[in-house]
């Protein structure tokens, strides 16, 4: 149940754990001093997990690679058998002090290690947030054929090969699957975006000495959400509007989810005749539907359709002056119609959508939903199995990974009646986004296997309970 990385916690870029190393170091400290803290810290936790195995530390020639060596010199102290290979000399003097004060014997890598000649614990101390180009396929081969082989296998602050701000890979698809990862001082980027980060395993912090992180990146935090009070009524519980269209499906499932989430009313404005969930008000759809005040937020998109019915639809939502929530057929509606808009707004694109929307894009997803945040004037959602949520203000988080059965049809809908019950109930739209992305994981989290999306949205109170 426990994400696999820390919640709420800053995400630093490769430049900002620079900059935070600098000032550490003009308060004091020094290189040798940080990695001396980051190879103690990494050979903790190997000795706790590798319970008196032997362990093979794989030693690159930055300073990823003095880490290693700092934690094959602590382990080796404390009586745990370490064998360390390394690629080529240290190339800068805290490695070079770090390897000095290794006393053991230093094998080639990759060399006769790519055979197979592993331990049941690897350690891969190759390359880190220094990584600027790809790595040699003799290399990435080796990692992988090794960390695969061994029983336990752990990154020193990322997977070898990983590109820190972007997520991608440098090892060509060769990347290792790794156990777990010990982020050294912060998360990077890597440790939540895929690729990068399906290999990283369980993501640890390991507090190097840098002080307190003002990271203007953190991913999602467990939000808290208060059960309703004696005073509360159906609709300080918040009303949610959803607006349907062709694909009658779909916004039943957002409906659905809106109360899963604890609206205290939802209104599906399609027509029909009832069914169940009777608790679902089912209205007709007319162009003064959203004019009823106590409507908290529209939810618009899931099953809309593309025809000129549906642009009147979504015209009239974004003429209203109530915070929306813009999924699916709706996104492709859009045309930039948003300027103007001043109520909330939260545009919830997968990465198919955010294209048509916002083009190709450069730069990392967290890049480019900040930009499309800015550009747009709303929060932002790029979905997927690396969730972005960017404010136009620049504020952005990266949600928790989650589980890969979320990949089924209707997960959507259910995201966007879940954000629009939080937003109904007046939680600002980043918060709200944020919150409602967290419960959709955490629900699917707990299924933990193979649902309907029907089943994810009935799954919501549970994560709710553990939202308090
Ligand atoms: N920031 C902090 O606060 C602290 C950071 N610390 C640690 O430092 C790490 C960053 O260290 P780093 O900058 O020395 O780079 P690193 O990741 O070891 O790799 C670069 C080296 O590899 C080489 N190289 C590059 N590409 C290559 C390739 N394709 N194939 C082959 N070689 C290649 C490149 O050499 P080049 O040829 O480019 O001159 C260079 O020598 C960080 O992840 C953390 O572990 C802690 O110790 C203390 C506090
Ligand atoms: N591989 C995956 N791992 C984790 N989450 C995923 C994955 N694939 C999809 N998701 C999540 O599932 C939901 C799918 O939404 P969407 O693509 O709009 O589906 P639909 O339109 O069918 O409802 C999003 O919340 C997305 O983040
Ligand atoms: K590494």
């Amino acid at each position: 149940m426990l994400p696999n990385v820390p919640e709420g916690a800053p995400v630093l870029t490769a430049a900002a754990m620079r900059a935070a190393e600098d000032r550490a170091i003009a308060a004091g400290s020094s290189v040798a001093a940080l990695m001396e803290c980051a190879g103690t810290g990494v050979a903790e936790w190997v000795h706790r997990l590798a319970a008196g195995s032997e362990v093979l530390i794989l030693c690159g020639p930055g300073n990823n690679g003095g880490d290693g060596y700092v934690a094959a010199r602590v382990l080796a102290s404390r009586g745990v058998p370490v064998r360390v290979a390394a690629l080529g000399e240290p190339k800068t003097a805290a490695a070079a002090q770090a390897r000095a004060a290794w006393s053991g014997p230093v094998e080639a890598f990759p060399g006769g290690l790519a055979d197979g000649d592993t331990a049941p614990i690897l350690v891969d101390a190759v390359f880190g947030t220094g990584l600027t180009r790809a790595v040699d396929d003799a290399v990435a081969d080796a990692i992988r054929l090794l960390a695969g082989r061994a029983r336990l296998s752990i990154a020193v602050d990322l997977p070898s090969g990983a590109e820190t701000d972007s997520g991608g890979d440098f090892g060509a698809g060769k990347l290792a699957n790794f156990d777990g990862t010990l982020a050294l001082g912060a998360l990077k980027p890597a440790h939540v975006l895929q690729p990068a980060a399906r290999h990283c395993g369980a993501v640890r912090v390991i507090d190097i000495g840098l002080g307190s992180l003002d990271a203007v990146l953190r991913t999602s935090p467990r939000p808290q959400i208060a059960a309703p009070g004696p005073e509360s009524h159906k609709y300080t519980r918040g009303m949610v509007a959803v607006v349907g269209g062709p694909m009658h499906g779909a916004s039943e499932l957002a409906a659905r989810a809106a109360y899963r989430a604890g609206a205290g009313y939802v209104l599906l404005l399609t027509g029909g005749l009832p069914h169940p969930p009777h608790a679902i008000v089912r209205q007709r759809w007319s162009p003064d539907a959203l004019a009823d005040d106590r409507i908290g937020a529209v939810v618009i998109g899931p099953g809309l359709g593309r025809d000129d019915r549906a642009r009147e639809k979504l015209e009239a939502a974004l003429a209203s002056d109530r915070p929306l929530v813009i999924d699916g057929d709706a996104l492709h509606l859009l045309d930039g119609r948003l300027r103007g808009r001043d109520a909330p707004t939260i545009l919830t694109p997968h990465a198919g959508e955010f294209a048509a929307l916002f083009g190709a894009g450069t730069g990392s997803k967290i890049m480019q939903a900040q930009d499309a945040a800015r550009k747009s004037g709303a929060v932002v959602v790029v979905k997927g199995a690396d969730t972005v949520i960017a404010a136009p203000g620049g504020r952005v988080q990266v949600a928790a990974p989650t589980s890969a059965w979320l990949s089924v049809a209707g997960t959507g809908d259910v995201l966007a009646g879940t954000i629009g019950a939080l937003l109904a109930q007046h939680v600002p739209p980043f918060d709200a986004a944020s919150a409602g992305i967290w419960l959709h994981g955490a629900a699917a989290r707990m299924i933990d296997r193979c649902f309907l999306a029907d089943e994810l949205a009935d799954a919501l109170p549970e994560a709710l309970e553990r939202a308090r």
